[in-house]
C-alpha cells in the first residue's frame, strides 16, 4: 500500500524536477481549454496535438495508479494524489505546511477548473482539500490514518482565487483522532469541518 523505494532525496528531487513542469503545463492546458474562444480549426488542431502528446507519454507507463512512496530518509511522495499530486493536473496542487505543534496550513490558488456555482469553488473541491489537510493533521506524518467521518458546514460561498486552509487535532481517543479545520477566502470562513480519523487496526 505504501511502497518503499530505494531512492535518495537527491534522486527524488531530480525526478520532481523532471515531472513537476509536466504537471504545471497540464494545469495551464486545463485552464486554457476551459477559457478558450478558439474556433473550429484551432480546436481541431489542438486536439490532434494533445492526442500526439498523450501517445508519446503512453510509450512507457507504470501499471495502475501512482501510489504512495517513501524512501529510507523518511521522505514520502504521492505524485498522483488528487489534492497534492505534483504530476496530477486535477490537483491544485496543495502544499500542506505543518508547524512544530502539528497544526496544519495551506494556501492554494483555485482557478476556473475548480468552479461549482458561478465564480465560486465547488463544494466537493473544498471537501477534497479539507479531507487531505485533515488527514495530514491527524497522521502528524508519523502514523497511518484514514478518514472515518467528515462533517462539513458550508457557511458562506467561497469565491475562486486564493484560499487558505488550516487545521488542528482537537482530541484523541484510542485509535480515533479528532480534527477541526476550515477553509477561508477573502471574505472570511466559508467551510468548517470536523473529522474523525482512524488509525486502522492493521497498521498497529
Ligand atoms: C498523510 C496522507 C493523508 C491522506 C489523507 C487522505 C484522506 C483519505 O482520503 S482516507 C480515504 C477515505 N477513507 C477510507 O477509505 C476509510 C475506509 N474505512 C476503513 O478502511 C475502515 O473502516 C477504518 C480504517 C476507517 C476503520 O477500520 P478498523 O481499523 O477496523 O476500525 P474499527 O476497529 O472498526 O474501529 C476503531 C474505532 O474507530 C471507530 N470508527 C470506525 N469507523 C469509523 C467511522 N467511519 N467514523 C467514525 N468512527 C469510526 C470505531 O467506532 C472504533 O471506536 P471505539 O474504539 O471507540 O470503539
Amino acid at each position: 500500500m505504501f511502497r518503499f523505494v530505494d531512492l535518495s532525496d537527491a534522486e527524488v528531487d531530480a525526478l520532481e524536477a523532471r515531472y513537476g513542469p509536466l504537471g504545471a503545463s497540464l494545469r495551464e492546458l486545463v485552464d486554457a481549454a476551459i477559457r478558450t474562444n478558439a474556433g473550429d480549426a484551432e480546436v481541431r488542431d489542438a486536439v490532434a496535438t494533445i492526442e500526439a502528446l498523450t501517445e508519446k507519454l503512453r510509450i512507457d507507463q507504470i501499471e495502475g495508479a501512482s501510489g504512495v512512496h517513501y524512501n529510507e530518509a523518511g521522505r514520502s511522495w504521492s505524485w498522483g494524489n488528487a489534492a497534492i499530486g505534483l504530476r496530477n493536473a486535477v490537483a491544485p496542487p496543495m502544499d500542506v505546511q505543518q508547524s512544530e505543534n502539528g497544526d496544519t496550513y495551506a494556501e492554494v490558488h483555485l482557478g476556473a477548473a475548480y468552479e461549482g456555482p458561478p465564480g465560486m469553488v465547488h463544494g466537493g473541491v473544498s471537501a477534497l482539500l479539507l479531507d487531505h489537510l485533515m488527514g495530514v493533521t491527524a497522521s502528524r506524518m508519523t502514523k497511518v490514518t484514514f478518514t472515518g467521518t467528515l462533517t462539513l458546514k458550508y457557511r458562506n460561498p467561497l469565491p475562486l482565487g486564493r484560499v487558505v486552509l488550516s487545521g488542528e487535532v482537537s482530541g484523541e481517543e484510542g485509535r480515533k483522532v479528532f480534527v477541526a479545520a476550515r477553509i477561508e477566502g477573502d471574505q472570511g470562513i466559508a467551510v468548517e469541518a470536523d473529522g474523525i480519523f482512524i488509525v486502522p487496526v492493521w497498521s498497529e
